[in-house]
């Protein structure tokens, strides 16, 4: 196995340092490092971070291989800096047997590119009426540790509240696609002043915030751990802070389509940014960035969500929701946090790295574990950036099998240099190794 040898990159916006790969380890740290053999990464200037975790990924696989495979999907988060991402259930099949989270793990091992941790659905064809098989997906050597019926609501708060029981048996925690279902019936688009006007069925706030509010106070009740997916609206942070400081077991994500865009976008009419949760408003948009510095939303989560183009080149009434996000994820976080001083780097790493991967219990496995320091002895599991680098994204350069990306034509910040999961270089010079 070769072993790295990084010149002068700044673990997580630190004094310059050397950092020695060896045997999937971080052996060393250190200034002035030499080893024979080591192949050498010339690193002035790049910010060295944990390897990024992803709460949120569609990889579309098994079911719609020609919008996303576990292995394109593997590829782009690499080159988006990630080691790991957790894969949503609403593949068809649904992920909601042992059967199912195992062939989705094993696709992930054979790709090799990042950790596969495939999330289990929490009712039975995430149609809301029983619950899956989650004990069983969770003695799997899937080892799921995440269930979400995301893209539905756990609507039913009985169904929902034996959910949170049930998950406690294996540390497990219920991640909640929060939208009050009745509520939101052929809503297109934030409901405000602009959906009014472009006469597009508005989702109000209110559907999202009315569930979380539900659902913390659940999860306080039974004492079980309550993860938020995609958090969309300044009401959302407001319930969430409140329930924290109570003390509920509860943890949040924000997606990067959040942190950036608005729901003036859909003044376009133009579906790449059709999305569920929908855009919201400016003040949405800065109460978000707000929760995620101050800790209250604990880690951005992509929600990278590949389509076919036929499911999304056509009328945005008729189009399905859902942008792409792993590769361009982490520039949108130096776009809306780091340059403004609303994150350092060491912030970065924790909502995009330690937390993510503390939620999915990623963080305890030994030589597998995900989201760890930077330190000696450490799974060498990291990404390598320049932050100075600029770029304008081009849908068509991505690794993605899909085009959906809400970010096409704009320059952003930051360039992936390279990525290594447990000592292996997955991108060097900003391409992906295989
Ligand atoms: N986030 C999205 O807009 N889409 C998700 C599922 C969902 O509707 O949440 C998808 O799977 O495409």
């Amino acid at each position: 196995m070769t072993s790295y040898l990084i010149k002068g990159a700044r673990p997580c916006g630190g004094e310059p340092a050397d950092i020695l790969l060896t045997d999937g380890r971080i052996a060393a740290i250190g200034e002035s490092l030499s080893a024979t053999g080591a192949e050498v990464v010339e690193a002035a200037g790049l910010i060295a971070l944990p390897g990024l975790v992803d709460l949120h990924t569609h990889l579309r696989e098994p079911g719609r291989e020609d919008a996303e495979t576990v292995e394109t999907g593997s590829r782009a988060a690499a080159l988006g800096g990630f080691t790991a991402v957790h894969a949503m259930a609403n593949t068809d099949p649904v992920a909601d047997t042992a059967g199912v989270v195992e062939q989705v793990w094993r696709l992930g091992q054979e790709a090799g590119l990042v950790d596969v941790v495939p999330v289990g659905a929490v009712t039975v064809g995430l149609a809301g009426e029983r619950l899956a098989e989650l004990g069983a997906m969770a003695d799997s050597a899937a080892r799921v540790r995440v269930f979400s019926d995301d893209g539905h609501c756990v609507a039913d708060p009985a169904l929902m509240r034996r959910a949170l029981e049930y998950v406690k048996a294996f540390d497990g925690v219920v991640a909640q696609h929060a939208e009050e279902p009745r509520l939101t019936v052929g809503a297109q688009m934030h409901e405000g002043d602009r959906s009014a006007r472009l006469g597009l069925t508005g989702w109000p706030a209110a559907a999202e915030e009315a569930i979380i509010a539900r659902d913390v106070l659940l999860a306080e009740h039974v004492g079980a751990r309550l993860h938020v997916c995609h958090v969309s609206t300044a009401g959302s942070v407001e319930i969430l802070r409140w329930a924290k400081s109570r003390g509920v077991q509860v943890t949040a994500e924000v997606t990067p389509h959040h942190l950036l865009l608005t729901d003036a976008c859909a003044e376009s009419y133009d579906p790449v940014f059709k999305v569920n949760p929908p855009l919201r408003t400016d003040a949405d948009v800065e109460a978000l960035r707000a929760g995620l510095a101050d800790g209250t939303i604990d880690a951005v989560g992509t929600d990278h969500a590949p389509h076919a183009v036929e499911d999304k080149e056509s009328e945005w009434a008729q189009a399905r929701p859902g942008m792409l996000g792993l590769e361009q994820a982490l520039a949108v976080v130096i776009e809306t946090m780091v340059e403004p001083g609303r994150l350092d780097w060491a912030g970065v790493a924790d909502r995009m790295s330690v937390r993510p991967a503390a939620i999915g219990r990623l963080d305890g496995l030994g030589d597998r574990s995900q989201g760890r320091p930077i330190a000696p002895g450490e799974p060498a599991n990291l990404v390598l950036v320049d932050p100075a680098a600029r770029a304008t994204v081009d849908p068509a350069a991505l690794a993605s099998r899909s085009r959906n990306s809400p970010y096409a034509g704009r320059e952003l910040p930051g360039r992936v240099v390279a990525t290594f999961l447990r000592g292996t270089a997955t991108v060097l010079d900003g391409k992906a190794t295989r």
